[in-house]
């Protein structure tokens, strides 16, 4: 049976449907439903809108009546359009001692709905348990919605870069060559601390909304007729709280993932904490095509040094010592830098004279087989002092004469490594 809770409003047409009952699980409506268009207001059992009470659970709503405990009245909106108010004796009040949830559609009439409940003095501030009941999710939801999406939104911002430069500096400065199951394992640790890190972020997200939500509860709590509008939000209570939040938990969580590299890469590389200081970049280029950079200095010593090994590609030796060299010296140029060539004592050619002093022009042959390195060096020589000349550039020769050390080939093929070969074998 359908009665009218107030004689303001028109009886209910003896036409009208019977209002159906469903029964819903404990949970409350999803939040997507609720987020954009809800509002929330809260009536205790038995308050009817027109003050009237009935000895049945008497609810007023326009769309969804919902309780906790499960019972859900799911009215319809042409009631609404009627601007008509029902009474549900369907369900037995001792069923329904909760409180009831009032969910108000903001649709065209909602301003019905607002005088209704204004009229009813039912818009006081919630009452204290009636508060501490709400599910955390509708006390605000769209507040709440929006501060995960903010806290989303900078932890990504956080961790995206920490991520990104964590793989620039495991992989692309040294070239990624993940089939080495060195750089494979280091690739998947260094992601998994990277998102170790994430999930902590974003745990502190989860805390921290929690922190908001208690609090968005507290002030609905505490401050008359927030509920209303016309009580004032303390604003500065969350500020504080996002700030706090920002500055305890997310800044030294996101550090971490920004740092993990390089406190790593000391565990994985020997060598690498005075890299990480010097961190110096080694391009592989052709010293025969321009080259440009910003540099202070030059050392210019490419071309290979060897008989063996200068003979293989003369045509590339004299290449690497004729437009290798203009090209250094133009960079020189450009640059305003000071340049060093390694140079050899192969400028003497077969010489003459014993020991031989710089002085000496040396007894080249132009056209024999060492001459691309010979001549080539020569050639280098003559264009570092021809810049020096006329550019004004600064310019350091050093003629090497037998070249061994650490790392060198074994079948290098000149004297020193050539006597140490032939003892040790
Ligand atoms: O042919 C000429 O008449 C001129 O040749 C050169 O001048 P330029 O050709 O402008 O070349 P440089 O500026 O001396 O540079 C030499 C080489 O260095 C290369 N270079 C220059 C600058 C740089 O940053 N990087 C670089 O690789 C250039 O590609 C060029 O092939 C001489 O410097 C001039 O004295 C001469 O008058």
């Amino acid at each position: 049976m359908i009665m009218p809770p107030s004689t303001r409003h028109a009886p209910p047409s003896p036409s009208l449907p019977p209002k159906r009952v469903s029964v819903l699980p404990p949970s409350v409506p999803s939040l997507a439903s609720l987020s954009t268009r809800l509002t929330i207001h809260g009536a205790r059992l038995g308050d009817s809108p027109s003050g009237t009470k009935t000895g049945s659970a008497a609810l007023w709503c326009s769309a969804r009546l919902g309780a906790p405990g499960g019972g859900l009245w799911d009215g319809d909106h042409d009631a609404w359009a009627q601007d008509d108010v029902h009474v549900t004796q369907g369900q037995d009040p001792e069923d329904m001692k909760q409180f009831i949830f009032v969910y108000y559609e903001l649709g065209n009439f909602y301003q019905n709905h607002r005088s209704l409940v204004d009229n009813n003095n039912l818009s006081g501030p919630l009452p204290p348990e009636l508060v501490d009941t709400l599910p955390p999710e509708l006390v605000d939801t769209r507040s709440l919605l929006a501060i995960l999406a903010g806290f989303a939104i900078g932890s990504g911002a956080l961790v995206v870069p920490g991520v990104v430069w964590c793989l620039r500096w495991q992989s692309w400065s040294e070239g990624c060559r993940c089939s080495l199951p060195k750089v494979f394992i280091g690739l998947i640790v260094g992601a998994m601390f990277s998102y170790w890190f994430s999930a902590m972020t974003m745990k502190s997200v989860g805390s921290v909304a929690l922190k908001m939500v208690e609090e968005v509860r507290r002030q609905f709590n505490t401050i008359l007729g927030l509920m209303e509008g016309t009580g004032k939000p303390d604003y500065a209570t969350y500020v504080k709280i996002c700030t706090d939040a920002s500055i305890n938990e997310m800044i030294p969580r996101g550090a971490l993932v920004m740092l993990t590299p390089s406190l790593l890469e000391p565990l994985w590389h020997r060598d690498s904490l005075w890299r990480s200081c010097w961190c110096p970049d080694f391009w592989s280029v052709d010293v025969t095509e321009p080259l440009l950079v910003e540099v202070d200095q030059i050392c210019h010593l490419a071309c290979p040094a060897s008989p063996i090994f200068y003979k293989h590609n003369s045509v590339k030796t004299i290449k690497t010592n004729v437009i290798g060299t203009l090209n250094m010296l133009g960079l020189a140029k450009r640059v305003g830098a000071r340049i060093l060539l390694t140079s050899t004592s192969e400028v003497y050619g077969d010489p003459l004279e014993h020991p031989q002093i710089e002085a000496y022009w040396g007894n080249v042959n132009p056209i024999g087989v060492r001459s691309c390195y010979d001549e080539g060096k020569r050639v280098a020589e003559m264009l570092m002092f021809d810049y020096h000349r006329q550019h004004g550039i600064e310019i350091r020769i050093a003629r090497i004469f037998n070249t061994y050390g650490p790392r060198m080939n074994i079948d290098d093929g000149r004297v020193v490594s050539n006597f140490i070969a032939q003892a040790v074998r």
